[in-house]
């Protein structure tokens, strides 16, 4: 029995498959994938959406055809309706990735990526660099964004420039970086990736990008980059187990996040993850609480992190020094900030001001 062709959810053709495996990146037959609970429930005929509904995933996948056309006279339409209309700003913009990614891999599909690769500048340790900083000054790790705008919001920066951001953050102390690539709603880019990369900042960086294809990993470190984000609100557990897959054999790190607890028990139940980001800002709704990362620490989730020496970031919503404390206290080990930097006027110095101290030394 050819175990290959029954992951349910990841998308990649199986021609994709089979070259994923030649070059080495995952062994598709492995037994998580043979033995998983998705699988199974895959080959007792449950649909994909009972999958993601037992895990308790709300964002749907972009249906595959438009709902059928009506014709009245001459003229042809759709009707809307609450299967083909997305039900929040997330799941709108997972539909959009869905078709900006069929569209970009038609242009370079993976045997032609895994070629690029072999170009790709060398991979960094996203992780390992997160750890040193905190061991080294006792204070969390700082993953600085270069972030011009976003959905909740608008434009935070007009005369963004990323290179000098990410020289100025490099220089004011932050650790790590991560660079939002998505166009359509944060204004990113892949080049500003590639330049950042290009021009020589040290920091390893993290591709912010809403990850919903294996494919799109190897797109990223093709561009330089040294982690991903996998967001557990919208990947099933078999994605995030092959993709986190993935990511190890590529050298790369892949930041989990979750934003509940109900996702941060699914993240714990899957082996070897040694990144969880815990987003304070909701993505469906966009509401933000910090005591969200204080609440999923607590008791015994915050045991099991502990014992399995799990690094956690804390991300969203972090301003003031008090902020930094405050989830260092509940357990983080590294945050992700961006919007209270970046508005800044210089963004770099903007670091001293939300540590209280100046930590490039
Ligand atoms: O600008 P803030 O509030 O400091 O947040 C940064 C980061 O946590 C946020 O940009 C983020 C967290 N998870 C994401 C997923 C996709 C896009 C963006 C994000």
């Amino acid at each position: 029995m050819d175990n290959r062709r029954k992951s349910p959810v990841v998308r990649c053709t199986s021609a994709e498959k089979d070259s994923v495996d030649t070059y080495g990146a995952v062994a598709y037959t492995s037994d998580y994938v043979a033995n998983s609970r998705e699988a199974r429930e895959f080959e007792n005929g449950n649909p994909i959406g009972d999958i993601l509904e037992n895990q308790g995933i709300r964002i749907r996948r972009r249906p595959p055809t438009g709902p059928p056309m009506h014709a009245v006279g001459p003229f042809e339409f759709r009707l809307e309706n609450e299967g083909n209309t997305p039900r929040n700003i997330l799941e709108k913009i997972i539909w959009d990735k869905d078709k900006e990614i069929s569209q970009l891999k038609e242009r370079k599909p993976l045997s032609v990526l895994n070629k690029a690769l072999n170009h790709a500048p060398p991979v960094r340790d996203f992780v390992g660099a997160l750890r040193a900083s905190y061991q080294r000054t006792c204070m969390p790790a700082l993953i600085a964004e270069v972030k011009k705008a976003s959905p909740s919001r608008g434009v935070l920066r007009e005369d963004f420039d990323p290179i000098q951001i990410a020289k100025a953050y490099e220089r004011n102390g932050a650790t790590c970086l991560s660079v939002l690539t998505d166009e359509k709603y944060f204004q990113g880019s892949f080049e500003n990736l590639e330049a950042i990369r290009r021009v020589g900042v040290k920091c390893p960086l993290l591709c912010k990008e809403f990850i919903i294809d294996a494919w799109q990993i190897y797109y990223a470190r093709s561009k330089g980059a040294d982690a991903i984000l996998l967001i557990a609100a919208v990947l099933p557990d078999l994605d995030i187990k092959y993709m986190a897959k993935i990511c190890s054999k590529l050298g790369m790190t892949a930041l989990v996040e979750v934003h509940d607890e109900r996702e941060m028990d699914r993240v714990l139940s899957i082996d070897g993850i040694q990144l969880i980001g815990i987003n304070n800002r909701n993505l469906e709704t966009f509401e933000v609480d910090i005591s969200n990362t204080k609440n999923l620490l607590e008791g015994k989730r915050g045991d099991t992190i502990r014992q399995r020496d799990i690094m956690v970031v804390g991300e969203s919503g972090l301003f003031t020094p008090e902020d930094i404390s405050y989830v260092q206290d509940a357990g983080v080990k590294a945050v992700l900030v961006g919007e209270s930097l970046i508005k800044q006027e210089d963004p770099g110095r903007g670091i001293a001001g939300l540590f209280g101290k100046d930590i490039s030394v």
